[in-house]
């Protein structure tokens, strides 16, 4: 089984942006712990089932991160459920995964889901607008967000989300000061070496996303990061 609690470093690819067979292998061999598949917009099962026939071609761990119900499909090493702790709108907390799983929850294999969740803090980034997200929160609100994460629903994922631009290194420190069991997952705006080794100082797991798309070079520098932490 894939044990998360191992893992120092992982790509999030999106579904709705074109990568080559050349950057994408270079990913896949890259070391990284595991690739991530998901994204806010443009979502389909047809784009997800294309990247991940493409990923399914290396052995490491392909995950699908749910967005949508509609693109959810067999064939994933693990399912990654959000749910945005700090929106406004119940739909994105309880609400369509209360949908989801009462259409589906029989048929669930539960091993296979772990549910992530998410604290988004730039207040410009799509999920941000998409789930209308409460992101003026100080210290002491964030780390409340990782100690109910852990002791009031026993999440095995907290996420600080930063998607887009490069989060606060105190702020991640005093989330992960609030965990003991909960893994710490942190993404945003990394793009060097120096801001994967600085996050990942404190969080369990650091996430690189966009920097794939602009600069695949820097990206696959990133994983340097699993050198020192071994
Ligand atoms: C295995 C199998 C076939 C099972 C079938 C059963 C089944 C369908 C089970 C589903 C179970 C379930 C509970 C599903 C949940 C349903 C659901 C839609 C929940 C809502 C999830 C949610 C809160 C989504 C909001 C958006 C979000 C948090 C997305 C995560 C990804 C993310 C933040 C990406 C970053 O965005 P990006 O697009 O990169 O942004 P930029 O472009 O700005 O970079
Ligand atoms: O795309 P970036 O800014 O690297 O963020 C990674 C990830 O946290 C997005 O969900
Ligand atoms: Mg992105």
């Amino acid at each position: 089984m894939y044990d998360v609690r191992e893992w120092r470093h992982v790509f999030k690819l999106d579904p709705n942006k074109e990568i080559s067979d050349e950057a994408l292998d270079r990913l896949c061999e890259s070391g990284t712990d595991a690739i991530i598949i998901g994204g806010t917009d443009g979502i389909t099962l047809d784009n997800v089932l294309n990247l991940m026939a493409r990923v399914r071609r290396y052995t490491v761990p392909c995950i699908l991160e749910v967005s949508t119900i509609d693109s959810v499909s067999p064939g994933f090493d693990l399912y990654f459920i959000p749910t945005v702790l700090n929106s406004r709108d119940t739909k994105w907390i309880t609400g369509l995964h209360h949908e989801a799983v009462k259409e589906y929850g029989e048929l669930m294999d539960w091993d296979e889901f772990l549910i992530q969740g998410y604290c988004v803090l730039n207040k410009d980034c799509k999920v941000a607008e998409l789930t209308n997200a409460q992101t003026e929160l100080s210290e002491e609100d964030i780390a409340a967000y990782a100690l109910m994460a852990e002791k009031m629903f026993h999440l095995p994922i907290f996420y600080l989300e930063y998607s887009g631009a490069y989060g606060e290194p105190s702020i991640v420190k005093a989330a992960k000061s609030q965990l003991s069991k909960t893994i710490l997952f942190y993404g945003g705006g990394i793009e060097t070496v120096e801001q994967a080794e600085e996050m990942a100082n404190y969080a369990d797991v650091i996430v690189v996303g966009n920097i794939i798309y602009t600069d695949i070079s820097a990206a696959l520098r990133t994983v340097e990061i699993k050198k020192s932490y071994r």
